[in-house]
């Protein structure tokens, strides 16, 4: 495999030939982008920091406005012609930059993609989005509103830390990280988040290896409050995943009472063990369950005080930080997922006791996989009312105008994409 030089650019033959690699392999969409990356990363561990830099941005710079690019560069343009492409119109390189990369017969070409005008095209070409995907958020949208979420999901998200309230206080992390040259603020929702610019590395900072802070979108903070949970309660994260929600929750319980993170997902949950050990929870049960009517599942019904259902979902709510999703996702897959979805629920609704909680959650911003999941749940069980989401973060502090049902997104909040419903088993008389 060709190796990479690193240059001052960070833009040398080399570099080219390997992001061209990288994002023929992406655009296969048989992979997540960021497995892709990852991959390609270990594989060529003599990179540098700038260089993986370049590699991540430019693909998925790419990978977020591709339909745009094949318009431009036409429907069959290969991976190099797209990058070509996107360096040229997309982050503007003038022709100058192009020499030593490009060939003469290349830069005639790029000099025809420079000047090259669109039409208007189609709501969803506007959106970068697949035509199913669009349809479906019309029916949630006017045309105009479709389009600036779009534009805000075409953008790349900022990066949020969670404070382990457990260890650390969020002003001393603040100070510290301030202290070091990094421009980071407290979240303006989140009581618990911190945002930074730009994308400092952290995976060997002291303050993340001691387990101060975790990396977790701040609207993704936003769930754990709702789900508000206490010192010595029962509480389950019904699909924990590796746990950016269980650490959030086990520390909101000061490392208390007990807290099971049940997911299918033996690989996911394996990412959650040292996890807990950095965040210092002692009050979290791993458990891998073959499906939401496990044994293991069964066990707990009727004794929870709070469960979490962070449901599966297309994701769409996340596109800033996996824009591959939109090519990856299908309206068969979402209409699949949302029977999953509904069985899940109605599976963890029975661990709660009566006056417990139950919070449904997706980063989906598709009313089938949010208010028509739990809709039809409230409908088939009178057992279960909606409690405010809205005045639940307001007890914490947090102030919000979004109704009963939380609703997040990039462009009006500034978040992933979220949903969630805080609901509540009615104590029996
Ligand atoms: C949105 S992710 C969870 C993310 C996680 N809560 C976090 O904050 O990092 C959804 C999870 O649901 C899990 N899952 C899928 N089907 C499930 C089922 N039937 N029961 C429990 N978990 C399931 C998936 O493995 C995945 O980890």
């Amino acid at each position: 495999m060709q190796k990479t030089v690193k240059t001052a650019e960070g833009n040398s033959r080399a570099l080219f030939i390997q992001t061209t690699q990288v994002l023929g392999n992406v655009l296969t969409f048989d992979h997540p982008a960021d497995a892709v990356l990852s991959r390609h990363f270990r594989d060529n561990r003599e990179l540098g920091q700038r260089d993986r830099a370049f590699i991540a941005e430019t693909v998925y710079g790419i990978v977020r406005r591709l339909r745009w690019l094949r318009r431009l560069a036409g429907a069959g343009a290969t991976p190099r012609q797209l990058l070509l492409a996107w360096l040229a119109r997309g982050e503007g390189w003038p022709m100058r930059q192009f020499e030593g990369l490009a060939s003469a017969t290349e830069r005639d070409w790029i000099e025809t993609i420079k000047s090259a005008t669109l039409d208007e095209g189609s709501v969803a070409e506007r959106a970068d989005m697949p035509d199913w995907l669009v349809e479906r958020l019309l029916a949630q949208h006017d045309e105009s509103s479709l389009i600036k979420l779009a534009q805000s999901l075409n953008r790349p998200a900022p990066l949020d830390l969670r404070v382990n309230l457990l260890k650390a206080d969020r002003d001393v992390v603040l100070a510290r990280l301030r202290e070091e040259g990094l421009a980071a603020e407290s979240c303006r929702l989140s009581p618990q988040g911190i945002r930074l610019g730009g994308k400092p590395a952290l995976q060997k900072h002291p303050l993340f290896l001691d387990g101060s802070f975790e990396v977790q979108d701040e609207g993704s903070q936003l769930l754990g409050l709702l789900v508000q949970p206490k010192r010595g309660e029962l509480v389950v994260d019904f699909c924990a995943g590796a746990g950016g929600k269980t650490l959030q929750l086990g520390a909101m319980m000061r490392s208390t009472g007990r807290l099971y993170a049940f997911d299918v997902s033996e690989k996911r949950l394996a990412k959650l063990k040292p996890r807990m050990a950095r965040a210092g929870l002692s009050n979290v049960h791993p458990v891998l369950i073959a499906h939401e009517n496990d044994a293991k599942v069964k066990r707990l019904a009727g004794k929870a005080d709070r469960v979490l259902v962070d449901a599966p979902c297309s994701g769409l709510g996340t596109l800033r930080r996996n824009p591959d999703l939109k090519w990856r996702q299908s309206d068969a897959a979402v209409d699949e997922m949302v029977v999953k979805q509904g069985a899940i629920l109605a599976a963890a609704a029975r661990l709660v006791r009566p006056g417990g909680r139950l919070v449904y959650a997706t980063c989906s911003l598709l009313a089938e996989e949010n208010d028509a999941v739990v809709d039809a749940f409230l409908a088939a069980q009178p057992g279960f009312r909606a409690v405010s989401a809205e005045s639940v973060l307001e007890a914490q502090g947090v102030t919000l105008t979004t109704g009963e049902r939380l609703r997040l997104s990039p462009d009006a909040h500034d978040t992933d994409g979220f949903f969630a419903a805080v609901l509540e088993r009615v104590a029996s008389a």
